[in-house]
C-alpha cells in the first residue's frame, strides 16, 4: 500500500505495547490487539515487535511496569524503532513519563484511530469533526508537553486538519473548539432541512451499520449499481480499516416501486475512542435515525460475535435500537454451507455475498417488507412536561390534528412504528397500521439524492 523509500520517506517502524490484564479473556484481548496492528499498518507503519505484560492493573505512572518498560526501551534501541504505540488511551501522566523515559515517539489507540480518520476525511464536515476529536484528545495533554509538541509535524500520529496549528497555545484550542462547534451546527443544519424534506416525501431511510472491514460499501454498491436510480458513483470497498469515513446516501428502486434513501458510514470498533463518538455522534445519529438498519455482518471472520456485540454496544449508546434490525450475514462466500449466523437482536437475518451478489435480490424484497408496514395512525394526549416526545411526532411523523388540552397536547399523526411505541403510555386508542402506497413514490423526477458534496 505505502512505499518504502528508505531514502526520504521511509516507512517508519513501530513497536506495540500490550497490557493483558488478568481478568481479560484472552480471545477478545487478542483479537484486539490484532486489530491494533492492522490500525497501525493502516495509518502506514510497520510494525517490527511486540512487546505484551501480563498484570493485574496497568501501572500508575507508566502504563506497563518498570522491568517492562527497561525491557521496552531496549527493544526500541536495538531495533531503530521510530514509534510505540499503545493497546489503550493513556492518561495524560503516563503520555509524560513515558515519553520522558523512551527514546522515540510515544503514541496510543486512539492517536492512531484519530491518525487514519484524518488521513480519510474528505468532506468538511467529516475534516471538521476529526479536529474536534483531536483538540479534544489533546487538551488534557498539553500541560508539561511544551517541548514534545513541536515533535508533531511528520508522520504516523501526527497528520490533521489541525496539525500546523497544535503548536499554539490552550487559549487558541479554545478558541477553535468554539469556532468549530459552531460551524458543525451549520453543517449539521443544512443536513437537518434535507432530513425534513426527506420525512415529508415518506422516503424510507435504511441505513448499513456495521464493524469496519464488515463489507457495508461493498454491499452499498451492489445495490446502487442493480437498483439505483440516481447517482450511481460509489466507492469500491477495500480491505482496509476505516475504509469509509463519511457518509453515502443513494437513491434507491426497492422491488415494489418505492424509493428508498440507502445510507453508507463510517464502521465501528471496539473501544471506539470517546473524543470520536462524541464528535462523530450526530453523523452515527442520522444513520442511526433510518427506518431499518442492516447490520453488515462480517461472517467470516473468526471474532464475528464479538464484532457484533461492538455494534450493538454502539447502537445503544446512540440510542436507537428501537426499531427493525436486518443483519447480513455477509462474506458466505468464505464461509462452510453449513454455517449459520444468529443474531438474537435482528428482526430478521439474512446470508449473502455482496461481493459476488448471491442473496442481494432476496435482501431487497425482505426490505421491502419490512420498511412498507411501519408507519402507524396513533391518537395520543402527551403531557406538557413531555414536549420532547411532541417534537418528534413533529420531525418524524405527519401531523393531522393537534389541540392543547388541559393536561396535555392532543396529538392525531402518522408515526413510525418506534415512535407509536414511545409514545405507548399517552396514546388514546390502539394504533392503526397504514401501508405506504406502493405506487406513491414512483415519481420521474428524482426525488432526493443527497451525497456530502451538497455538504463541501
Ligand atoms: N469474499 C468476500 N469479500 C467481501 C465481501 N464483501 C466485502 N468483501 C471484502 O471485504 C473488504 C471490506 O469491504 P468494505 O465494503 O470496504 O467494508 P466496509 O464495511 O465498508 O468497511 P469500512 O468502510 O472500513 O467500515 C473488501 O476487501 C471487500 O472486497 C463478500 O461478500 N465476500
Ligand atoms: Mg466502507
Amino acid at each position: 500500500m505505502h512505499e518504502i523509500n528508505e531514502q526520504q520517506n521511509r516507512t517508519e517502524r513501530a513497536v506495540l505495547v500490550g497490557l493483558r490484564l488478568n481478568k481479560q479473556e484472552d480471545e477478545i484481548w487478542t483479537m484486539a490487539f490484532e486489530e491494533l496492528r492492522g490500525l497501525v499498518e493502516t495509518a502506514g507503519a510497520d510494525v517490527i515487535a511486540e512487546v505484551v505484560q501480563n498484570r493485574g492493573l496497568p501501572d500508575a505512572a507508566t502504563y506497563i511496569g518498570s522491568g517492562k518498560l527497561a525491557e521496552l526501551c531496549a527493544v526500541i534501541e536495538e531495533l531503530g524503532a521510530d514509534l510505540v504505540v499503545f493497546d489503550a488511551e493513556l492518561s495524560p501522566k503516563h503520555v509524560r513519563n513515558l515519553e520522558a523515559a523512551l527514546p522515540c515517539r510515544v503514541l496510543d489507540r486512539t492517536q492512531i484511530i484519530l491518525d487514519i480518520f484524518a488521513l480519510r476525511a474528505r468532506t468538511r464536515e467529516g475534516k471538521l469533526q476529526v479536529e474536534l476529536a483531536q483538540l479534544n484528545y489533546l487538551l488534557p495533554r498539553l500541560t508539561g508537553r511544551g517541548v514534545s509538541m513541536s515533535r508533531l509535524g511528520g508522520g504516523v500520529g501526527t497528520r490533521g486538519p489541525g496539525e500546523t496549528k497544535l503548536e499554539t497555545d490552550r487559549r487558541y484550542i479554545h478558541r477553535r473548539l468554539v469556532e468549530l462547534g459552531r460551524q458543525l451546527d451549520e453543517v449539521r443544519k443544512h443536513r437537518e432541512l434535507h432530513r425534513q424534506r426527506r420525512k415529508k416525501q415518506e422516503v424510507p431511510v435504511i441505513a448499513f451499520v456495521g464493524y469496519t472491514n464488515a463489507g457495508k460499501s461493498t454491499l452499498m454498491r451492489k445495490i446502487v449499481e442493480r437498483y439505483g436510480t440516481g447517482s450511481k458513483e460509489v466507492a469500491e470497498g477495500r480491505n482496509r480499516l476505516f475504509d469509509t469515513l463519511d457518509t453515502t446516501t443513494r437513491q434507491v428502486q426497492l422491488p415494489d416501486g418505492k424509493t428508498a434513501i440507502f445510507s453508507d458510514t463510517v464502521g465501528f470498533i471496539q473501544q471506539l475512542p470517546h473524543s470520536l463518538v462524541k464528535a462523530f455522534r450526530s453523523t452515527l445519529e442520522e444513520t442511526a435515525e433510518a427506518d431499518l438498519i442492516v447490520h453488515v455482518v462480517d461472517a467470516s471472520h473468526p471474532n464475528c460475535d464479538v464484532q457484533m456485540e461492538t455494534v450493538y454496544q454502539v447502537l445503544a449508546q446512540l440510542d436507537v435500537l428501537n426499531r427493525p434490525v436486518l443483519t447480513a450475514f455477509n462474506k458466505i462466500d468464505l464461509v462452510p454451507g453449513t454455517w449459520i449466523g444468529n443474531d438474537p437482536n435482528a428482526t430478521e437475518t439474512i446470508r449473502l455475498s455482496a461481493l459476488q451478489g448471491d442473496g442481494v435480490q432476496d435482501m431487497m424484497e425482505k426490505i421491502d417488507d419490512l420498511v412498507g408496514v411501519r408507519h402507524l395512525i396513533v391518537r395520543a394526549e402527551v403531557p406538557y412536561k413531555e414536549s420532547a416526545l411532541v417534537a418528534k411526532v413533529y420531525r418524524e411523523g405527519r401531523l393531522f390534528q393537534e389541540e392543547h388540552r388541559e393536561l396535555g397536547t392532543f396529538l392525531h399523526a402518522e408515526v413510525p412504528q418506534w415512535l407509536a411505541e414511545e409514545l405507548r403510555a399517552h396514546l388514546i386508542g390502539e394504533p392503526q397500521a397504514v401501508k405506504v402506497s406502493k405506487q406513491a413514490k414512483r415519481s420521474d423526477q428524482m426525488i432526493f439524492d443527497m451525497t456530502d458534496s451538497t455538504l463541501q
